[in-house]
């Protein structure tokens, strides 16, 4: 459930008198998502997502997410832009918090994805990189390797109450990480979270990519990483299907290209990709009160995928 605030009808009809939008006809709170709260809203003329940014999201990063996906949309990348009021603002305030309408798109969320939308996945990752090459801005990724460093200290001895040995486990990967992450590899503006729950299929076509609040600067292949962790495994993590993972990489090559470099550290990136989940997956189950409307994601499904990676070569990772 992501409805963190409650919004009155009247400060939704307030909100949309501000934009040429139409007028209110119904809201519905959103149920997915975890960050932000999102509403469903039609008007008389169109529909819209309104979302209002909650704790997770530093509103002085929301600059840095407009403009990226002004410019993504810019060069065509199907992302929904927040839409301008008559001055010009994107940005305001609802019901005491930040808040932006933004465009809405179409598709849904596949559970479990077919190897045509695997490979449109990847072709649209590549094509977002592409666009990103001439992106002026950039934001440090605080849930970068410095931050997986600082996110286990703070999970400490408590990783070992989620599974016996894990803050021992965890401490060799970040070694193993900090021996042999790839800082050399190009860098980019990278989405960071390109989960299934991200992409909005349309048939075998990506209608949308979406929920880009994760977005910085880091390794490029990282995203190509994360992508491959969160689509090519069971929702457990316990079976990989290299067909997805082929496809996922061959559309992703076709649309902007991987370098032999970037292929050779495949697996750290997705040992590091694996770690990422699996540490915000542990903070949020350890922290996450029993009674919490959000239910709490298995931080264990991204332990199996990196051992996983762990184990594996780059060639079964990449090419099936
Ligand atoms: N622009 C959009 N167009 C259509 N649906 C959207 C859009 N943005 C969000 N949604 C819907 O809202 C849900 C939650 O959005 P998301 O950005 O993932 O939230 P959170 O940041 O809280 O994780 C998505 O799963 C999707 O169903
Ligand atoms: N993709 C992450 C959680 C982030 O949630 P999102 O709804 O904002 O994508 C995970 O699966 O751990």
């Amino acid at each position: 459930m992501a409805v963190y605030t409650q919004v009155s009808a009247e400060a939704l009809a307030a909100l949309l008198a501000r934009y040429d939008v139409g007028r209110l006809d119904s809201a519905k709170g959103i149920a997915e998502g975890v960050q932000n709260s999102n509403f469903l809203i039609d008007t008389t003329s169109d529909r819209f997502i309104l979302t209002l940014y909650e704790k997770a999201t530093d509103t002085d990063d929301l600059p840095f997410f407009l403009a990226l996906l002004d410019h993504l949309a810019d060069r065509g990348l199907p992302v929904p832009r927040a839409i301008p009021d008559r001055q010009g603002m994107q940005v305001q305030t609802v019901a005491g918090r930040p808040a932006c309408l933004i465009e809405f798109l179409h598709g849904v969320s596949v559970s479990a994805p077919t190897v045509a939308q695997t490979r449109a996945t990847g072709e649209a990752l590549g094509r977002m990189h592409g666009a990103l090459a001439d992106f002026p801005l950039s934001r440090a990724n605080s849930l970068g390797l410095a931050g997986w460093h600082r996110l286990a200290a703070r999970c400490g001895d408590d990783l070992d109450v989620i599974a016996p040995g894990l803050k021992a486990r965890v401490a060799d990967e970040l070694a193993f990480l900090d021996a042999h992450w790839p800082a050399h590899l190009p860098t980019s503006v990278v989405h960071a979270d390109l989960f299934p729950d991200n992409v909005l299929m349309v048939g075998d076509s990506v209608g949308g990519m979406i929920d880009f609040y994760f977005a910085a600067t880091d390794v490029r292949a990282l995203d190509l990483a994360v992508t491959h962790a969160a689509w090519c495994f069971s929702a457990d993590g316990a079976t990989f299907d290299a067909d997805l993972a082929a496809a996922l990489v061959s559309g992703y090559a076709t649309a902007f290209g991987l370098s032999p470099a970037e292929r050779d550290a495949f697996a750290t990136l997705g040992r590091g990709a694996s770690l990422r989940f699996l540490l915000t997956r542990a903070w949020d189950w350890l922290n996450t009160p029993a009674d919490a409307l959000v239910t709490r994601k298995d931080p264990l499904a991204f332990l199996r995928r990196l051992d996983f990676y762990a184990g594996a070569t780059n060639a079964e990772l990449l090419d099936g």
